[in-house]
């Protein structure tokens, strides 16, 4: 097992991020989306992390960016086809995380039976807060998100409103790949999801745990000298 101290720059292993979706009634909801009978999930790079003094940037193709703040499970054991009631063995910690959405492009994916990567799996689509270790966190699933635009909230959220909670994610996604030592589970995103424009200002945090900012840059079209 990969101590605390080894995985406090899991973005730097460049393991897997495996997000989950429509994990939040309301979420689903307010996106038109029927509720999962069993968890939806995806893949991102793991080029799409960013961290706290770079930008997220926008890619050239959309018009329509969302944020969405979700927690994050990062892996400290290899998990390969475990029971739920061992999963919690394998977390080595946590982090705040947004799944940042091409959401126009997803809209065109869903439409044509699409992947959703170029929507969700661009540079920069997965910021990540510090890694909290597991004993910070007595449990993960009474926990408050929150984010804002510009100072004004947007988001709030608790994750005791999962409908898939963490050690069924983990069971689920173990009996379909191995789990590695430093992969992030990003376990979806609570209702108030929303459009950000350049240079805005995002914030988000875990209530008395942690928090994060980043500004929102314009990403430069293929073959133009300027831009981010
Ligand atoms: O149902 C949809 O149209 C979109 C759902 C998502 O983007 C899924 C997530 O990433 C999430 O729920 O966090
Ligand atoms: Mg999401």
């Amino acid at each position: 097992m990969a101590n605390s101290k080894q995985l406090s720059r899991f973005w730097e292993w460049g393991r897997n991020i495996v997000c989950v979706g429509r994990n939040y009634a309301e979420h689903a909801k307010e996106m038109g989306s029927a509720l999962p009978a069993e968890p939806l999930f995806f893949l991102k790079p793991s080029s799409a992390y960013v961290r706290e003094g770079s930008p997220i940037v926008r890619p050239y193709y959309c018009r329509n960016l969302h944020h969405e703040v979700e927690l994050g499970v990062v892996i400290g054991r290899r998990a390969r086809a475990v029971p739920q009631d061992a999963a919690m063995q394998h977390v080595a910690g946590y982090a705040l995380c947004l799944d940042m959405t091409a959401r126009d492009t997803q809209e065109r994916c869903k439409k044509n039976g699409l992947p959703w990567t170029l929507a969700k799996g661009f540079g920069s689509s997965c910021p990540v807060s510090d890694f909290v270790p597991k004993e910070k966190i007595p449990d993960p699933h009474k926990l408050q998100i929150w984010l804002k635009v510009n100072g004004k909230l947007r988001q709030e959220g608790d994750t005791s409103s999962m409908i898939f909670s963490i050690p069924y994610l983990i069971s689920y996604i173990s009996h379909i790949f191995t789990l590695e030592e430093g992969d992030l589970i990003l376990t979806g995103s609570p209702k108030g999801v929303g459009a950000v424009e350049a240079n805005d200002e995002i914030e988000a945090g875990i209530r008395d745990v942690v928090t994060m900012k980043f500004t929102v840059a314009q990403g430069a079209e293929p073959g133009s000298p300027k831009g981010v």
